[in-house]
């Protein structure tokens, strides 16, 4: 594999790169790197032309969907030896420098014959970087709703740039994406971020709505920031994939990149978001509870409600590691409640069965149900999510009610709703572990030069992702998939799926297993490839 070339121009300026940046050492380039230039619809006025795709072909199917670079549009950047190479603490690990040419392959399952397939640039230090540590103006913003681990990813790149790089100016910015223009700025040193990671919360403030690319980036121009570290979900990547085009575009010398957040773990391609494993591990507690209740109490039924806007990923692990749920319900997979195989149904069975039962409800479960029996309107918050009905009392009403006009029996309910409880909280160690990377993969590559781009972990290892990569869909739980299917085993509750209607379901999307989820940039749009197995 061969480092990436990149000239060419795009509709409003002119893209003139570094046509040899990485090391070749004299072999002969076998790859071919195509640019193309992809066109995004929806909130976006009129048709607007976006930064290419870095797209590297090599041999065997090889695909490396790499992430843009300084010297992409600024020509005659200057670089300097890494000062790491000089630190008493990783002067002594042997090849501690990430080779060039290192990338992680995206599909770890593969069969004899099967393209090389897609790769992403693998994230760590370069022996070269873009920025002299007295150069650098750092600045870290915290967007969307809470998630445990904010405080250490924080404390981690203000750590990172002042112990490894020699950085000394990092600065907050306070409340989210508006405190750029409408805010000062919070001096971040070591002293200040010492023990935050202890903390719940985000030490700097979030919140949601309040996004003008046009301000943001003026106010990054004008304070002389030359790197920026935006922390979110999946709107805040948008956001920072927007921010990064117009710092192109105004051909600022400015590294912008992503540390993906979410305790939904809704943000694709990525092992797992930060602070998922907190929120599922808080979650035990409020499930723990209800199977107390519900066993002490005579037939009786703990309900507890999740987060998870759209996808079920906290209910679904949740109630596959306590073992104590009889019901697991997600916005993924939709139920009925009346007539044969529904809610209703299996919960007389349970009870008959047991006296007790345990129903977890992520909060995106049942909403057409919801809608349909409420009557709602389509309330959005500032940042133009759609608001949701609570399903939980909604859930509860319903029982209750079915109870004690169609049956004999008489039911005790316990609804717990722990909501905020379960993302308030400190990360726990192995967050803490993985936030510690995410932040200081995201400085290393900040330093070689690197932006537009947000950093993860793919099988395990931490990688350099495009914006596009993880924004244009979410990851959500595949109700076809095994994990669903060992879920489903572990509550013996019912699919309330039809088979044909998943036959058919897959028909128009296949499920995303390891040989069939890969896509291929092409014709300017990224698109889904179904490789026929
Ligand atoms: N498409 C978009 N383009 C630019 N900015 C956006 C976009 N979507 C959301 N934002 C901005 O990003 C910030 C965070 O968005 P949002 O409130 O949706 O949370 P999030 O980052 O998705 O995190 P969460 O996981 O909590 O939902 C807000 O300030 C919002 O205005
Ligand atoms: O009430 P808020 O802060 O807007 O956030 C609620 C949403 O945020 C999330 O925790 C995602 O960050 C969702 O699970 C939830 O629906
Ligand atoms: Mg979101």
């Amino acid at each position: 594999m061969h480092s990436v070339s990149n000239s060419g121009s795009i509709v409003g300026f002119k893209v003139s790169g570094n046509n040899n940046r990485g090391n070749c050492n004299g072999r002969k380039p076998l790859v071919k790197v195509t640019h193309r230039s992809r066109v995004v619809m929806g909130s976006v006025p009129a048709v607007k032309v976006l930064a290419q795709p870095k797209v590297v072909r090599g041999d065997h199917g090889y695909v490396l969907e790499d992430v843009p670079h300084l010297t992409d549009y600024i020509s005659h950047l200057p670089t300097y030896p890494n000062p790491l190479q000089d630190h008493p603490a990783y002067a002594v690990v042997k090849q501690y420098f990430v080779d060039t040419d290192d990338t992680i392959a995206q599909k770890i399952v593969v069969h004899a014959n099967s393209p090389r397939g897609t790769h992403f640039r693998r994230a760590g230090p370069r022996q070269k970087v873009y920025f002299k540590s007295d150069d650098v103006h750092a600045c870290i913003v915290t967007c969307g709703g809470l998630c445990p681990g904010l405080n250490t990813v924080i404390r981690e790149i203000v750590g990172s740039l002042h112990d490894m790089y020699g950085v000394t100016r990092i600065e907050g910015i306070e409340g989210g994406y508006k405190g750029f223009y409408s805010r000062n700025t919070i001096s971040l040193t070591p002293k200040v971020v010492n023990g935050i990671h202890k903390r719940g919360g985000t030490i700097i403030g979030t919140s949601r709505g309040g996004y003008d690319n046009k301000k943001i980036v003026n106010s990054i121009e004008d304070r002389g920031i030359n790197q920026v570290y935006i922390i979110g979900g999946d709107g805040t990547q948008k956001g920072a994939s927007a921010i990064y085009e117009e710092v192109r575009r105004r051909g600022l010398n400015v590294a912008v990149v992503g540390i993906p957040k979410t305790i939904d773990n809704d943000i694709p391609v990525i092992d797992q978001s930060f602070g998922f494993d907190t929120a599922v591990e808080e979650a035990q507690r409020a499930i723990n509870a209800a199977h107390v209740e519900a066993e002490s109490n005579e037939n009786c039924i703990g309900l507890v409600k999740l987060m998870g806007r759209n996808s079920g990923f906290i209910a679904m692990h949740a109630t596959l590691a306590s073992r104590d749920v009889d019901c697991c319900l997600i916005p993924e997979s939709s139920f009925y409640l009346e007539g044969p195989g529904g809610l209703f149904e299996y919960i007389e069975k349970r009870i008959k069965e047991n006296g007790h039962m345990v129903i977890v409800v992520a909060e995106g479960a049942g909403q057409d149900l919801v809608a349909e029996s409420l009557r709602t309107n389509d309330d959005k918050d500032a940042s133009g999510n759609k608001l949701l009905n609570d399903v939980g009392l909604w859930l509860s009403q319903k029982i209750k009610g079915h109870f004690k006009k169609q049956t004999e029996m008489e039911i005790n309910l316990k609804y717990i709703d722990p909501t905020y409880m379960i993302r308030a909280v400190p990360s726990n160690a192995s967050d803490n572990v993985y936030c510690t990377l995410l932040a200081q993969s995201a400085v290393h590559g900040a330093m070689a030069g690197y932006t537009g781009f947000t950093v993860g972990p793919v099988h395990g290892r931490e990688c350099y992702l495009p914006f596009y990569r993880i924004t244009e869909k979410q990851n959500k739980v595949v109700i076809t998939d095994r994990m669903w299917a060992r879920m489903l085993s572990s509550t013996n509750q019912p699919s309330f799926i039809n088979t044909k209607d998943i036959i058919e379901s897959d028909m128009d999307e296949a499920p995303p297993t390891q040989l069939q989820d890969d896509r291929v940039v092409d014709n300017g749009f990224v698109t889904k490839e179904t490789t026929v197995c």
